[in-house]
């Protein structure tokens, strides 16, 4: 058995895609990557393949293995433990800081529960395009293109859903039409250690996940629980961020701490775990998020603490590139 390079025959589209090529007593064998292609453009390559080796005199016979490599962007999950502790509202808010910063990145909204990402983003309502049967993502004036299970089904339909359709959903979602430059895909997770979060390990294992939590006990045991979840699986945990953490009357200026303070970075520090930074609860951002005007686009002090985790997820980023 000998490699083979048989790239000069193929035009340079197609060259580009061949991995591998063998040739053992005149059979070739040709590993092409067919990441990305239609089913009826990959039967093209195969054929175009054969024709023109088997045209050779050294060649006897062709068999062209397919492997769908994926190259796409490094994939990021957000999670946490318990519904309403502000999941959606960090992702949004990090994938339009990272985009601010010059990253291309794309959101998928997971949550078939409460999928709100379409409100946040001014969407809702949008129905993608779909090509050879996959979404094309909706682009937004934040740079950041989107894709929600809001897009896809009427809403509270999706919440009777057992695991296998919502994981077929998750997958169409991650494997729809994000542009070849795409570098980060942020994953907005449904709360808890449900059926979409074991389809997103197993099937598009996250590069790493984050993990959010209100600072009190209860949801911190719950963000442990899902931390683990990730661990066991392998995938690194990029650190915990603490939201609605400390309360500045808008009247009096008097800061409380309704969920309590700092529970957070200490459960971080017992964890072994990055603690990314605390985000307050104001009321702005609330007011924001529901008109479509997340506050990390903008230039009020707000956009801060969302700019200041964005900055550690990139640096995290860049060092594992
Ligand atoms: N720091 C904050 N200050 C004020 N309001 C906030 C803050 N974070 C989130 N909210 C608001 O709290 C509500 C729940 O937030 P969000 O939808 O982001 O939570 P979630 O964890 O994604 O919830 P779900 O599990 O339902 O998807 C929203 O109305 C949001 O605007």
């Amino acid at each position: 058995m000998s490699r083979a390079d048989f790239s000069d025959q193929f035009p340079p589209e197609i060259a580009a895609r061949i991995t591998g090529s063998v040739l053992n007593e005149g059979r070739a064998t040709v590993v092409l990557d067919v990441a990305g292609l239609s089913d009826e453009q990959r039967a093209d390559m195969e054929r175009l393949i054969q024709d023109k080796l088997e045209a050779r005199e050294d060649v006897g016979g062709v068999r062209v293995v397919m492997t769908a490599e994926r190259k796409g962007p490094m994939i990021i999950a957000i999670g946490s433990g318990k519904g309403g502790v502000g999941k959606s509202t960090l992702t949004a808010n990090l994938a339009i800081a990272l985009a601010r910063s010059g990253v291309k990145v794309g959101l998928v909204d997971a949550d078939i529960y409460g999928p709100s990402q379409p409100v946040i983003f001014g969407s809702q309502g949008q129905k993608p395009d779909a090509r050879d049967n996959k979404p094309v993502p909706i682009e937004s004036k934040y740079g950041v293109p989107h894709l929600s299970m809001g897009h896809l089904v009427a809403p509270g339909k999706a919440l009777a859903w057992r695991g296998p359709m919502a994981g077929s959903a998750l997958g169409q979602l991650i494997e729809a039409h994000w542009s070849k430059d795409m570098e980060v895909l942020l994953v907005d997770l449904p709360p808890g250690t449900g059926d979409v979060q074991l389809t997103m390990i197993q099937k598009f294992k996250p590069a790493g996940a984050i993990l959010v939590s209100t600072p009190q006990d209860l949801a911190l045991i719950d963000a442990a629980r899902a931390g683990q979840l990730f661990d066991t699986a392998g995938v690194e945990v990029i650190g915990l961020v603490e939201n609605m953490s400390g309360y500045a009357c808008p009247h009096c200026g008097e800061v409380s701490d309704p969920f309590g303070a700092g529970g957070v970075e200490a459960a971080a520090g017992k964890l072994d775990l990055p603690f990314l930074g605390r985000i307050p609860l104001d009321i702005a951002i609330r007011q924001g998020s529901d008109a479509g005007d997340p506050p990390a686009a903008g230039d009020s002090s707000m956009a801060e603490p969302f700019l200041r985790i964005a900055e550690r997820l990139q640096a995290w980023i860049s060092a594992k590139n």
